[in-house]
């Protein structure tokens, strides 16, 4: 359903009442809650948003500004905005759709703050859709892209709420005011968590479909001349063409089956702490994290780089390349921008690695970081094994995460604080995190096609697609490979022209492998990407739709033109 939504560009009022909004009661409301709100949630006979980022603070959750303060006499929360910047800002759907909003706000109770824990507020009368009294709402007005979404603010001047309805799976707040502590206090944050690891699933789906229009569109699109005097070619026979769009297409693949391990690494740890067990839970953050904000990133970049290779046509919204675009580019900003969210997996990593080093065995996605060895071996690798590929993605990333720790060890012993090491190593520490997470996807994509069982020539075209990443990946960053001689030169070439084999090997089967997405015209709303290829027909039935072209003579040449074009014509 996430994905499903995302795909329509996040762009729908109520997107974030099913993606957000409802699995927030499913995971933070006690069994009574959820039986006074689920149903209601999942029969949409209540609306809600999820409100957390404010004018002033999206990233910094500790430093939201609204409050929740209890009054023990009443029995009730007050939910107050303060500041201008307290302004809830930017939840999709609560400018006009939602009638309610789990409000992110601190919780105060007998004089002291607990930090932010979630509340469930009526926001407009079920009766008429009104603000409720004490609440002002609104749109934030139009944004990059999904502007069917109603983004929207809201200040709340001491709205009153039962004391039930703070969401207390974790966290409770007794009669008297007593505060229980949850199990953990990131436990409120467990609906990012959720949310960042569906973004994986958004992702892989978004580039699925920018590199289904652009390779069916590189098949109907013919230009130049490979030859004198021979038919022009279709595009996708370009070799440069193949290496736009086939790490793309490859990108694609490995993100649906990271994305698969990551809803399978969410249910079992979930499944871990309810009964809990919460020494699942910082790696889940990591992973879902890091996840996050890499393949989001790879994901914007990938459509821009479609768009580009559908040449003009792509830069018309007829591609559909446009709105992909705008889509993906929220989602490396929502949910946890993309840097702040490296810089979380890399605290997790810089942790891993002292305990690595203090002794201890590492499992899991950093298991490598123990079991790969500092000093490499140079040696003749055969850059098309896939282990031989694996292991030199694990090499990269765990010398890539030694590094990065070393060097902010080294800036502590100078006698830096330990904030301002993190600071000034933050760019390090950016690319290790990103090495490691680089590492997991091309590690799972290898494991994935190793598992296929149905077909033999479906393993073999998988495969070649996993080469074909992987190698990219080893030219694209050639330098990190090679920085401690773990590559030489001459396995870099080796990989360059095992991947330019690896272009054409998938040539043949790259239509097949975007139609495997199956992907529906009406999902893709692309006129270049048309599954039958009739391009340049629905091109120029969709410009004959344009606004411009309802009237033959537009209302601006009266307006306008003809009168300057008249007093132009007089001074002659
Ligand atoms: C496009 C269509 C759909 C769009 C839908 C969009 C919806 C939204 O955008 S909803 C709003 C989403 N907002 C965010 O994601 C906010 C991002 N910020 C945060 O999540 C956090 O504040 C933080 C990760 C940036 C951490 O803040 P910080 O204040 O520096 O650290 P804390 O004191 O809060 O954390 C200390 C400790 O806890 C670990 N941790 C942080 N978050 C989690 C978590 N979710 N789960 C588990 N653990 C977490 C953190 O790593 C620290 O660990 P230690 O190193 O062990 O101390
Ligand atoms: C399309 C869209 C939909 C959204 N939907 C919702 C919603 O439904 N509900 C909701 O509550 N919110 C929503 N948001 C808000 C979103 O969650 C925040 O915008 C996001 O978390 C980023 O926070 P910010 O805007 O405060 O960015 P900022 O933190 O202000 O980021 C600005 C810059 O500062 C940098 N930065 C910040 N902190 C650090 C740090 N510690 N270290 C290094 N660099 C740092 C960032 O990397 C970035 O470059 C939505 C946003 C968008 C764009």
């Amino acid at each position: 359903m996430a994905a499903a939504l995302q795909t329509l560009g996040g762009g729908i009022g109520i997107t974030l009442h099913w993606i957000a909004f409802t699995p927030t009661i499913e995971q933070q409301a006690t069994e009574e809650q959820k039986k006074k709100w689920l149903k209601l949630a999942q029969d949409v006979a209540i609306v809600g948003a999820y409100a957390q980022t404010e004018m002033g603070h999206g990233t910094f959750v500790r430093g939201l500004e609204t409050t929740a303060t209890y009054d023990p006499s009443t029995q009730e929360f007050v939910i107050n905005s303060p500041t201008l910047t307290s302004t809830k800002w930017w939840p999709g759907g609560l400018g006009k759709t939602a009638n309610h909003a789990t409000v992110m706000a601190q919780l105060y109770t007998r004089g002291k703050c607990y930090g932010p824990h979630n509340f469930m507020v009526q926001i407009r009368s079920l009766e008429n859709h009104q603000p409720c009294p004490g609440v002002t709402l609104g749109d934030i007005g139009p944004k990059m892209e999904s502007n069917g979404n109603d983004n929207g603010f809201a200040r709340f001047d001491h709205v009153r709420i039962p004391r039930e309805n703070m969401l207390m799976k974790f966290a409770r707040v007794e009669a008297d005011g007593t505060y229980v502590q949850p199990p953990s206090s990131k436990l409120a944050y467990s609906n990012m968590v959720y949310l960042r690891g569906t973004f994986v699933m958004s992702a892989a789906q978004a580039l699925a479909s920018a590199t289904t229009i652009a390779v069916r569109y590189s098949c109907v699109r013919r230009q130049s001349e490979m030859k004198p005097g021979e038919p022009e070619p279709q595009i996708l026979e370009y070799q440069t063409q193949q290496y736009k769009l086939f790490p793309q297409l490859a990108a694609a693949y490995a993100f649906w089956f990271a994305s698969w391990f990551m809803t399978q690494q969410h249910g079992s740890i979930t499944g871990s702490m309810e009964k809990g067990d919460m020494s699942g839970l910082a790696e889940l953050h990591a992973l879902s994290a890091g996840l996050k904000s890499y393949t989001t990133a790879v994901t914007a970049r990938g459509i821009d780089v479609c768009r580009m290779a559908c040449g003009g046509h792509g830069y018309s919204h007829a591609s559909g390349l446009p709105a992909l675009f705008g889509g993906a580019a929220a989602l490396c900003t929502a949910e946890g921008e993309n840097t702040v969210m490296m810089l979380q997996t890399a605290r997790y990593l810089v942790k891993c690695f002292a305990q690595s080093q203090a002794g201890k065995r590492l499992t899991g996605t950093v298991a490598y970081l123990s079991a790969v060895q500092p000093s490499p071996v140079a040696g003749n690798r055969n850059m098309s094994d896939l282990g031989t590929l694996v292991a030199a993605f694990q090499h990269r990333a765990a010398r890539m995460v030694r590094h990065a720790a070393m060097q902010m060890q080294g800036e502590m012993q100078k006698g830096k604080a330990r904030e301002d090491a993190w600071n000034s190593c933050s760019v390090l520490l950016i690319k290790a995190a990103e090495a490691h997470v680089h590492s997991f996807v091309v590690r799972n994509f290898a494991e994935t096609v190793q598992t296929v069982e149905v077909d033999e020539s479906v393993r073999a075209v998988l495969t070649s697609l996993c080469q074909l990443y992987s190698l990219y990946g080893i030219t694209e960053h050639a330098g990190d490979f090679l920085k401690d001689g773990y590559l030489t030169g001459r396995d870099i070439d080796a990989a360059s022209s095992h991947l330019s084999a690896m272009l054409a090997r998938v040539r043949p089967d790259a239509v097949a492998l975007v139609d495997a997405f199956d992907l529906h015209d009406k999902i893709l709303r692309s006129v270049l990407g048309r599954y039958d290829g009739r391009v340049y027909e629905h091109l120029y039935e969709w410009a004959k739709k344009s606004p411009l072209n309802k009237s033959e003579v537009h209302e601006s040449y009266y307006k306008y033109l003809q009168p300057f074009l008249k007093s132009n014509r007089a001074k002659l």
